[in-house]
């Protein structure tokens, strides 16, 4: 996406076609797609409503939040990129915010503080995806969802029984955001591997919690001849990265900038797969059958309508196979957790 975005933005901003584009004449080329941000002003959010901003797929940009929405809006508002940006900043815009929503991504909610579990965030942050979800439900029920707002492990479940309730649940329409673990991995996996980091492909699955994130590096391109010890670190760091972010921001918050990346990829990668850009594959945690678990993260293939296609595991190794059985109880337990507050 990195080379593609920045030619693409650079051709937006130089070439006369920009104005071509910017006028709204290119539609069958670009169709117009809106995105709207929840929690757009946050630690994530406004770094990632600046990434969006940036994408050329995108025509409308929607931020949403419920505090210092207008100044982050009017700020990326002046970037002369393609897409219009309007802030909402209350409860009552939130429709307003949504309507029309091709893509929604939902940084809203709480951080964690050191000594804390993502799962610590789910008396507060609960509640919140819940409210933001009835909302996509009335205004937007076939967009897109990215949920970020952690703990991703029970929130994704939270929003499948928030849109059954609803009547409105397409499980090819939810995605849980993993995609900073594959980034770690793919960045951890280069500076042990001593390969390109551009180069690096790692599939990571199960889950968005501690040991339910299993990066498979036995799967790994480019291959390196890493020891089972170098393997064992590389998971353990892996798995650990949120934490490390949280310990080194001493209180101040976790990941942010990373998350805003990986938030961005897995947005575009979205748009590129409703506007029927082929072959277009990101782990998520969805909806599945690749386990006994009704969520997991694996590749999945996204398209018009979402999810095409899940995909499954691929040859594991002893220790990923062992890692696969260790991660199942405690997120079937997360996700237990979210399908019995939602049903509440
Ligand atoms: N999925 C991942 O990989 C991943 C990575 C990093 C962080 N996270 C999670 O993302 C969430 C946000 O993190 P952050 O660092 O941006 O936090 P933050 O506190 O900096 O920002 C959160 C924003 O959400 C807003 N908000 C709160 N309630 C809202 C509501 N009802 N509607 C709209 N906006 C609302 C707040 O006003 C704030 O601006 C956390 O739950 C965090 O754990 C997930
Ligand atoms: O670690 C956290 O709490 C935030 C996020 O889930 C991360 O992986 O960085």
């Amino acid at each position: 996406m990195r080379t593609s975005m920045l030619r693409s933005i650079k051709s937006l901003t130089t070439s006369p076609s920009s104005h071509v584009l910017r006028r709204g004449y290119a539609s069958e080329a670009v169709p117009d797609r809106k995105v709207a941000v929840l929690g757009a002003a946050g630690g994530i959010g406004q770094p990632l409503s600046l990434l969006m901003k940036l994408n050329p797929l995108v025509s409308n940009l929607a931020l949403y939040d419920i505090a210092n929405t207008p100044g982050v809006a009017a700020d990326v508002s002046h970037i002369n990129t393609r897409s219009e940006v309007v802030g909402y900043a209350s409860d009552a815009e939130l429709g307003k915010a949504l309507e029309g929503a091709d893509v929604v991504i939902i940084p809203a909610g709480v951080p964690r503080k050191p000594g804390m579990t993502r799962d610590d965030l789910f008396n507060i942050n609960a509640g919140i995806v819940k409210g933001l979800c009835e909302a996509i439900a009335k205004y937007c029920p076939k967009a897109l969802v990215n949920m970020i707002s952690n703990p991703v492990n029970s929130t994704v479940p939270i929003a499948s029984e928030v849109f059954k309730k609803a009547g409105t649940y397409d499980p090819k329409r939810l995605f849980g955001v993993t995609t900073l673990d594959v980034v770690r991995a793919k960045t951890f996996y280069a500076g042990k591997a001593k390969v390109p980091v551009a180069e690096v492909n790692v599939p990571v699955v199960g889950g968005h919690a501690g040991i339910t994130i299993l990066p498979l590096f036995s799967q790994a391109t480019p291959k390196a001849n890493l020891s089972n010890e170098e393997i064992t670190a590389l998971t353990k760091r892996t798995q650990d990265g949120g934490t490390e972010v949280v310990e080194a921001k001493a209180g101040k918050g976790s990941a942010t900038l990373s998350m805003a990346y990986a938030g961005a990829i897995f947005a575009d990668a979205c748009l590129k797969g409703l506007n029927g850009v082929p072959d277009v594959v990101e782990c998520s945690f969805v909806e599945s059958t690749v386990t006994e678990l009704p969520f997991f993260a694996s590749k999945v293939r996204i398209g018009k309508n979402g999810v095409e296609e899940v995909l499954g595991l691929g040859a594991l190794s002893d220790y990923e196979r062992e890692g696969l059985e260790k991660l199942k109880p405690e997120l079937k337990s997360s996700i237990e957790k979210g399908i019995k507050f939602a049903s509440q």
